[in-house]
């Protein structure tokens, strides 16, 4: 359910957020937005001494991530976004900006100079609305703002400061602090917004929303679509004139305005400043040469909810080169375009990237920096017994890759560190470790991959080129006929719907079944989710016998016992009875005959009510990797990935109606049907 009907207003649409932060994640999911995570490749590396105010810097950083996910998404996705939202937040005391610690030193640097003080947090937010125009390039708005809450400290004894840098939070938190968690403990009092401090104002970022969507916002949105572009500085100084509703109804300290708090700034810092209340940037397509193009970027004439900065001098690239860095494609025919360049060749690397993170992977290099941070190539090499310049190359790759991060150390030797990314997915041992699959898709999906012209032309899998076997069925002649491969397909298998299962378990309302019966649940790692999220549900997982004797491998520690395994043949053995039958990626595996099978036997145990819930990669979900994953199919499967038309066609012939999707923003998407 959505509480917030400006929230609803993005129901539908593609919204992306740029950023892995996992705080600003569920920040965000817990308003019920559906979107996708596209972490920004922008290196945080503006110059702060540039900007006149620390916000000023959170914003225009923002700004670049925000942009860079926009424009990389049509050429690496092969999606637009509708709406990208772009944060950074930056820790400022007595005027200088902290970020995050790159290593302990640097944390006991940044903590003590915080103890007994008050500092101020702020985050810089930037919504980008792109827009397909008919002539097929995009344009984007960009609506900025932020928000700054001050938060004062305990005086810190030498102890607990170094007690709390040596629990590791620091680490990848502005300031070296995570208020939401163990950092809560050094925090006296906390004034204004407290989500702005863990990552994201979410309240102003609701009322900026509700500018644009249900409010004046929109019609001037719409009014500079309607305009020809060479009058969208007179349109933005006329709607500097108005008032911001949100600000004007708003008198709390959150929420009040954005003119008022740059206002204040600029006094104490003896700036001035126009104050504007328009939310919405007009940014303009490349190859436009309007005189107005020159002074309304970055910030300059455009109508900014953050009017310091249109004082802001554009930090690192001129007015004209930021334009033609960050906005859509050239249309003259002068020579190779830079964005064409930049979108074939990124599409040429794609194999390069993926298999530097397989090989990093592989060799223990993210465990190895998890445990041993800061290590130079030499000492990675040595561990983890591979050539210094092999090692070397690796590192910056993974570096480049926004994988690593890297600095020079005090004796001047380059070291390396797991960047939030890593940390998030790499390591063997995170919540939402990806290590099983990175490992199957390095070691089987690759191997086939390298037949893809011949499954193109046979429209047929590739295991017998790639394994030199032939495979009758997928899973019984090729997976499963070798210990190693079969545990490495589970553990594939596993890290996926871990970090699926959740998404999946609460996609619908599942309140009214008892029993439910995953088919082919393989580890149980999803009716361990269904069971969490709904108290009342038992779950068998219903698996081939050699998937279930080695499910125990999986199975969580401290789970409450209401998940049990049945060995089985879904195509030939007896259905266990259940209110709810669970297919998570099982349909795509096999091709339509086959899945008339399967739904024809579960429809026979069905009783009315009961119903089906799939969960798959809809074709037609936005997903952007869709496309990519139905080719994955064929290499593989004798199965395909599908559209909801087809999977409404194949359930109504078996009995099964009413069908309701969710695009969970996930890996996976959802789909119920119930017995008529
Ligand atoms: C692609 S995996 C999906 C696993 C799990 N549902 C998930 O989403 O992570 C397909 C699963 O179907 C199981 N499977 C394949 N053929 C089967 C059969 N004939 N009877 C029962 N399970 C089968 C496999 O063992 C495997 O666990």
């Amino acid at each position: 359910m959505v509480l917030n009907p400006v929230i609803s207003k993005l129901a539908g649409k593609l919204v992306v957020l740029a950023s892995a932060s996992p705080r600003r994640m569920e920040i965000l999911r817990n308003t019920g937005l559906r979107f996708e995570v596209v972490p920004s490749w922008f290196k945080e590396t503006l110059d702060k001494e540039k900007f006149k105010a620390p916000y000023e810097y959170a914003v225009e950083t923002a700004k670049h991530k925000a942009l860079e996910v926009a424009k990389r998404m049509p050429l690496n996705h092969l999606k637009t976004p509708d709406v990208v939202i772009g944060a950074d937040t930056i820790v400022a005391v007595d005027g200088t900006i902290l970020e995050k610690p790159v290593d302990k030193n640097d944390a006991y640097r940044m903590l003590s100079r915080l103890s007994g003080k008050e500092h101020s947090v702020y985050t810089g937010v930037v919504i980008v609305l792109c827009h397909e125009n008919e002539n097929k390039s995009v344009d984007y708005r960009l609506i900025d703002f932020y928000e700054e809450t001050k938060v004062k400290f305990a005086d810190l004894s030498e102890s607990m400061l170094w007690e709390y840098i040596d629990s590791g939070e620091p680490m990848d938190k502005a300031g070296g602090y995570g208020i939401q968690a163990l950092g809560g403990m050094l925090v006296e009092r906390v004034h204004g917004d407290f989500l702005n401090v863990v990552g994201f104002p979410l309240n102003h970022f609701c009322k900026q929303l509700d500018i644009v969507f249900n409010t004046s916002g929109l019609l001037l949105s719409q009014e500079i679509l309607a305009h020809s572009e060479t009058n969208v500085s007179s349109l933005a100084s006329s709607r500097i004139q108005q008032p911001n509703p949100a600000a004007m109804t708003s008198p709390d300290t959150s929420a009040k305005s954005d003119l008022l708090k740059a206002s204040c700034f600029h006094q104490t810092h003896g700036s001035q400043t126009s104050p504007s209340a328009s939310p919405v940037h007009k940014v303009k397509k490349n190859g436009d040469n309007s005189k107005e193009d020159e002074h309304t970027w970055p910030l300059g004439n455009s109508c900014s909810t953050n009017p310091a900065a249109e004082n802001t001098t554009a930090p690192s690239l001129s007015s004209r080169e930021q334009l033609t860095e960050v906005i859509g494609t050239q249309r003259e025919d002068n020579g190779p375009q830079k964005d064409d360049l930049q979108r074939i060749i990124e599409l040429m690397d794609g194999f390069k990237a993926s298999k530097a993170l397989f090989t990093a992977s592989r060799l223990g290099v993210f465990d190895l920096l998890q445990s041993r941070p800061e290590l130079d190539a030499a000492q990675v090499a040595q561990e983890i017994k591979a050539s210094v310049k092999g090692t070397q190359c690796l590192l910056d790759a993974c570096v480049s890759l926004g994988l690593l991060r890297s600095r020079e150390s005090s004796c001047q030797k380059r070291v390396y560190m797991n960047a939030a990314l890593a940390q998030g997915f790499l390591l063997s041992d995170a919540p939402h470790s990806l290590g099983g699959y990175i490992q199957h898709c390095d070691q089987t999906v690759w191997p086939l991959f390298t037949h893809l012209e011949c499954a193109v032309r046979d429209g047929t899998h590739q295991h017998e080129k790639a394994f030199g076997k032939k495979a009758n069925d997928l899973f019984q002649d090729t997976l499963y006929n070798n210990q190693d491969i079969k545990l490495r397909f589970m553990s594939a298998m596993h890290s996926i719907a871990k970090v699926t299962g959740r998404a999946v378990a609460t996609a619908f309302d599942l309140s009214r079944f008892k029993t439910a019966c995953d088919l082919g649940g393989c580890t149980g790692a999803l009716a361990h989710e269904l069971t969490k999220a709904h108290p009342e549900m038992r779950v068998t997982v219903f698996d081939l016998p050699t998937v279930v004797e080695m499910s125990g491998r999986f199975s969580p520690q401290h789970s409450e016992n209401r998940v049990s395994f049945l060995a089985g043949d879904f195509f030939e053995d007896e259905l266990p009875k259940a209110d709810l039958y669970i297919l998570a990626r099982i349909l795509h595996d096999w091709p339509d005959e086959k899945v008339h099978v399967l739904l024809r036997r579960i429809a026979d145990s069905c009783t009315s009510g009961s119903a089906v819930l799939i969960a798959e990669t809809m074709l037609d979900g936005r997903k952007p990797h869709a496309a990519l994953q139905s080719l994955n199919m064929l290499v593989q499967t004798e199965g395909m990935e599908r559209r909801e038309r087809q999977f409404a066609d194949l359930l109504c012939q078996h009995g099964f109606g009413d069908v309701q999707v969710v695009h969970t923003g996930n890996f996976l998407d959802a789909l119920i049907a119930f017995k008529m």
